[in-house]
């Protein structure tokens, strides 16, 4: 998927037109209490997914948004091709079901129609999604697919997520500090992000879940994607790794961002570093997040690999 096809690009053009289209008080909707923008997600996907058939080899990545969701698709995409060991003509051949199915780049992405035509697409299928798990398909968890669980510090996180909603003509603008307490208070696409690492935080001891942070894949990305080709089980050799590592710099995949993401890679590849939040905290924004760490995330599995001593103290 590293590289997507025209109609990807296609697609991804759309969600940036369709935004420009609303009116401000237009782009979102609140589904089960949680908003989401309406160039991106429609009501009734929502209520469809229930329908959703997942495979046991299934490989699913949950992140919150702006926690390097895309960057960590790219990764497992190409270990996934690698330890596939596919010949060019089948690579070719699941390229083309993919650009004829038009597949969203995310579960609850599209129109209700969307994610139904991957019930097409051949094993193993990479599912992404920003969901917490009481949304989710039900079959996903009887399925005892793995799920990779992907999380951020709050801090670059939300930094990240303001630019974006700034930057992305489906969210309506907002000021820093009007964002920061929208954030705190779950009023932001896909919710609380302190409420979607806590429920998945409920399911990391599950064997087929394994945790993963946006820090540690900065801090030695080769390493990272060890563990990751080992919970999936994808056979690999260090050289294999090595060469997906290789494509996962933020540096190469900016470069790439017109290929893979056509204009909507302008809005996405920002910074891609550790401690950006330092350009926006006030000092009492610094301490309220402390605050809110302490009392929701601090003693959590999800929370301890943030490293939060280390990456979110000044
Ligand atoms: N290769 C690589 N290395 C490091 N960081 C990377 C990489 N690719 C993307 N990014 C950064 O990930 C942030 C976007 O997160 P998501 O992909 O989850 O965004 S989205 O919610 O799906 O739109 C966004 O973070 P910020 O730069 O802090 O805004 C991207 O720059």
């Amino acid at each position: 998927m590293a590289m997507r096809s025209k109609h990807g690009i296609e697609i991804l053009d759309k969600l940036l037109a369709d935004g420009e289209k609303l009116a401000p008080e237009d782009k979102l909707f609140t589904y089960k209490g949680i908003l989401y923008p309406l160039a991106v997600c429609k009501l009734e996907n929502f209520q469809a997914l229930e329908t959703f058939g997942a495979r046991m080899d299934d490989v699913i990545l949950v992140g919150y948004p702006k926690t390097g969701t895309n960057w960590l698709e790219t990764m497992l995409s190409g270990l996934e091709i690698r330890a596939g060991k596919y010949t060019e003509e089948e690579k070719e051949r699941r390229k083309a079901i993919g650009e004829e199915l038009s597949v969203p780049s995310r579960l609850e992405f599209g129109n209700p129609d969307a994610f139904k035509r991957m019930t097409k697409l051949p094993s193993r299928r990479i599912i992404v999604t920003h969901l917490p798990p009481h949304l989710l398909p039900k079959s996903i968890f009887k399925s005892k697919a793995k799920i990779l669980v992907l999380t951020r510090n709050p801090k670059d996180t939300v930094v990240s997520y303001f630019h974006f909603n700034n930057n992305f003509p489906g969210f309506p603008n907002a000021t820093w500090d009007a964002y920061f307490t929208d954030f705190m208070n779950g009023q932001v696409c896909w919710g609380s992000y302190f409420d979607h690492v806590s429920e998945w935080d409920k399911y990391i001891d599950d064997e087929n879940v394994m945790g993963i942070c946006y820090e540690e894949l900065k801090e030695d990305l080769h390493s990272g994607l060890q563990k990751i080709a080992k919970f999936f089980g994808f056979s690999l050799t260090e050289e294999e790794i090595k060469s997906v590592a290789e494509k996962g710099s933020f540096k190469a995949m900016k470069q790439k961002s017109a290929e893979t993401h056509g204009a909507f890679g302008d809005v996405l590849f920002r910074k891609g570093s550790v401690g950006d939040w330092k350009s926006l905290f006030s000092e009492s924004q610094n301490q309220e997040m402390d605050r809110r760490f302490e009392e929701c995330l601090a003693k959590s599995k999800l929370g301890a690999k943030m490293k939060y001593e280390v990456y979110c103290k000044i």
